[in-house]
């Protein structure tokens, strides 16, 4: 089992650079089947949910070559089942594109529920009523989902809640149905737009990725793309919020300023000094941040996989902040480590009041999810001492490097995975 173990209380400084999206990533693998020529996909981030997905095309029968740490050649000719059983793919939430993918190309799915962070109870209903529109029957059976049609035929369907993966899901098969699709209340993120734009440059007929209303003209056949993947904001933003937590200055390259909107704006509210550029942010904080309220939304809005982060800043900001979670259930686990911390929060229903402390002291804590374990990597560089994160696999399904880069602006912290590297590490840092 590894740690991070990190010496708080340096502010980070200098430029890190971002990688692909994940989220958009796992969209444009599964989508990358569809076609039995091959496809190039670029800018891919190095973390662990992209490599399980690997795997798993690549077990029911796709090539994959690994052109480069962020490229990947896949070409879904050789696909001789449409069931997927792979022991990880459980593990991973993206497993539910291969149902849309498989759907689409084969008329045929067989997938295990997906798993991912256990942020709250996560059905995917959505997902199954739009497949059900088209024309697909749709069964469980031993803890899969087999979805199976003689024909998919394009279909009005209205999402009544926004649903990242509902939305790439039916948008993947009915780019290969008959006829038209209508996806209303369509879920409008930034890696919704680039899977439509991927599946655009392999031949299929998407329209308004990007607003609540998506129209399909679905196509017969698929063909070869290379598409290079979008950076991915939420990492951009975790860099950015481990700037303001720890008063830094720090560059953050290869973004569209433009996705990070609602994190900027929330940065600069509670007082930090927020300079785009065409790709890069600059975030700057010289004093103590100030309290504000967050309310978690679908894009445009502030994003719940940004609200960790928020959290741990606004736990040494200045005043009274109320963070209120409205996507899942389930995403404060992280306050109970940062109250161990020195923080001073109440969580009641999906609503945390944060009285702000002026600092936080190192503590051993678990990282609890993704995003949440990010946000503690957060606090211990905010801290004062040394902090411990375990169960660290959580952030290494999403973070690329993580305690590279960190190192790179200046940030004490090691990877260890023994009582003797954290004394080891102890020692150097005093
Ligand atoms: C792999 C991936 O891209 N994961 C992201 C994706 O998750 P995921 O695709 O699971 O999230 P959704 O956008 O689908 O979920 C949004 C809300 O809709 C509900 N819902 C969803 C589907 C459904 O069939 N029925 C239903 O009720 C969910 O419980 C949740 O309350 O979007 C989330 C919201 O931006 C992010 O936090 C996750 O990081
Ligand atoms: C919650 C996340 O991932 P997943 O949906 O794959 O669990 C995330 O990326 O923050």
């Amino acid at each position: 089992m590894e740690q991070y173990i990190i010496k708080g209380g340096n502010p980070l400084a200098g430029e890190v650079e971002i990688g692909g999206a994940k989220n958009a990533a796992l969209g444009i693998l599964a989508a990358a089947i569809m076609t039995d020529e091959t496809v190039r996909v670029d800018n891919l981030p190095d973390v662990q949910d992209i490599n399980v997905l690997l795997e798993a095309i690549s077990e029911i029968g796709a090539s994959v070559t690994r052109v480069s740490r962020t490229s990947a050649l896949i070409n879904g000719s050789g696909i001789g089942s449409v069931s997927v059983d792979y022991e990880y793919i459980k593990k991973i939430r993206a497993s539910y594109y291969l149902l849309g993918a498989l759907l689409g190309k084969y008329k045929k799915a067989e997938v295990p529920l997906p798993g991912g962070c256990n942020i709250g109870s996560r059905p995917i209903d959505l997902h199954l009523k739009g497949f059900k529109a088209l024309g697909a029957k749709v069964r469980i059976s031993h803890g899969a989902i087999i979805a199976e049609a003689d024909h998919l035929r394009g279909s009005h369907i209205y999402l009544d809640t926004v649903s990242v993966g509902a939305t790439i899901n039916i948008m993947m098969a009915a780019a290969m149905a008959e006829g038209r699709t209508i996806i209303e209340n369509a879920a409008k993120e930034p890696h919704v737009v680039d899977a439509a734009n991927f599946l655009n440059s392999m031949g299929a007929n998407i329209k308004g990725a990007g607003t609540d209303v998506i129209r399909i003209r679905g196509v017969e056949k698929l063909h070869a793309t290379e598409y290079s993947i979008i950076p991915d904001q939420i990492e951009a933003g975790t860099f950015m919020f481990a700037a303001a937590a720890t008063r830094g200055d720090v560059i953050v390259k290869n973004v569209i300023p433009k996705h990070l909107e609602a994190t900027t704006a929330k940065l600069v509210e509670i007082g930090c000094e927020v300079e785009e550029f065409d790709d890069a942010v600059r975030v700057v904080a010289t004093k103590r941040l100030n309290n504000t309220n967050v309310k978690t939304l679908p894009y445009p809005g502030y994003p719940t996989d940004m609200q960790p982060q928020i959290g741990v800043a606004l736990a040494i900001a200045k005043g009274t902040s109320i963070v209120t979670e409205s996507i899942f259930e389930n995403r404060f686990k992280y306050v109970d480590e940062l109250i161990r911390m020195g923080a001073d929060i109440k969580v009641e229903g999906n609503t945390a009041v944060i009285y702000g402390t002026e600092k936080l002291m190192g503590a051993r804590v678990s990282a609890p999810d993704l995003r949440a374990g990010a946000a503690l990597v957060i606090a211990g560089l905010a801290a004062e001492g040394i902090t411990i994160v375990d169960d660290i696999v959580y952030i290494q399904r999403g973070y690329e490097n993580f305690e590279q880069k960190l190192r790179g602006l200046g940030a004490e912290i090691e990877r260890v995975s023994s009582e003797k590297e954290i004394q080891k590490f102890k020692l150097r840092v005093g």
